[in-house]
């Protein structure tokens, strides 16, 4: 398997009963990435994410997860991997310091339990007990769990559900420095804005296959997408739909002798895209 590869899957398949989950699909991450994986409800996310971790057996593939096959995993890979689950919980008695300390001793190089708690912003909550958290201050004990290891490795899935908006940027922000340091990522998330700030690649999940792989700047050419060309007539709104918008305003400033009103040009959205991709997928 290919060396600069952080996670390597080809083929996987898993089903329950009846029910195909993953149908083949292939992943391949690289080294230092951050990977989303995107995908409607019931794609087959969480089952190819908890294959990966070793929670979850495959059917059928070829899986290396840092040059490991998660079927066959040590104590010394599980080191080297952070998992985020969707939901913990387990620890409700004890206060965050206690827990995220008490996490840190399963690890053999495990970082400073109380620059961590800082890190995802929990300082203030340090001595609440886990059950007395809101929400979003329950996530972000679960991703100080994840990093305390200071994984190669991150998962993370569905990492800012319940966050508020400034818990989220926060968590950007935490994820960035993360990735800078070198740390590969591989997230599920339903947030396209989140998987268009954060990933440097995305992989859409339908039907437990994988139907595109593209950073999210080029997924479905949205690079070469028609742009929309909008501005306020003398009979009200007018658009215009066009490969060269450049030709279209420079026409307009002609016309009205300078500034356009209401001037607006756009392109679709990475969740325009990703919508029209998952119908299509529907569809077929
Ligand atoms: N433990 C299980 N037993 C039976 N079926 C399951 C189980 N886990 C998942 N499935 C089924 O497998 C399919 C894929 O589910 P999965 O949880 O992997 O999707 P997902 O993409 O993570 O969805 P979501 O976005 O809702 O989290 C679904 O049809 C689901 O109902």
């Amino acid at each position: 398997m290919t060396e600069n590869l952080a996670i390597e899957v080809r083929g996987l398949r898993k089903a329950y009963g009846t029910t195909v989950a993953v149908d083949g699909l292939d992943l391949a991450v690289r080294r230092g990435e951050v990977f989303a994986l995107l995908g409607p409800n019931g794609a087959g996310k969480t089952t190819t994410v908890e294959i990966l971790e070793g929670f979850r057996r495959a059917d059928g593939g070829e899986i290396r997860v840092l040059d490991t096959d998660p079927r066959a995993v040590t104590p010394a890979w599980r080191a080297r991997v952070g998992i985020v689950l969707q939901s913990t919980g387990e620890f409700e008695e004890l206060t965050v310091a206690e827990v995220v300390h008490h996490f840190a001793t399963y690890y053999p190089d495990a970082d400073d339990p109380d620059k961590v708690i800082e890190r995802v912003g929990l300082t203030e909550k340090r001595d609440a007990r886990a059950e007395k958290l809101s929400g979003g201050q329950k996530r972000r004990l679960d991703v100080a769990l994840g990093i305390i290891g200071r994984p190669e490795l991150l998962f993370l899935d569905e990492p800012t559900t319940g966050f508020d908006p400034e818990a989220r940027r926060q968590f950007w922000e935490l994820i960035r420095d993360l990735a800078a340091a070198g740390t590969t990522i591989l997230l599920t998330t339903h947030y396209l804005d989140e998987a268009e700030a954060l990933a440097d690649r995305v992989g859409v999940i339908a039907g437990g296959r994988m139907v595109a792989v593209a950073a999210p700047a080029d997924l479905g050419d949205r690079r070469n997408a028609m742009a929309t060309v909008r501005w306020q007539g003398p009979d009200g709104p007018r658009s215009e739909r066009t490969h060269t918008p450049t030709a279209v305003v420079a026409a307009l400033a002609e016309r009205f002798g300078g500034e356009v009103p209401g001037l607006t040009v756009s392109r679709p959205t990475l969740e325009d895209i990703y919508l029209s991709m998952i119908s299509k997928e529907e569809a077929e």
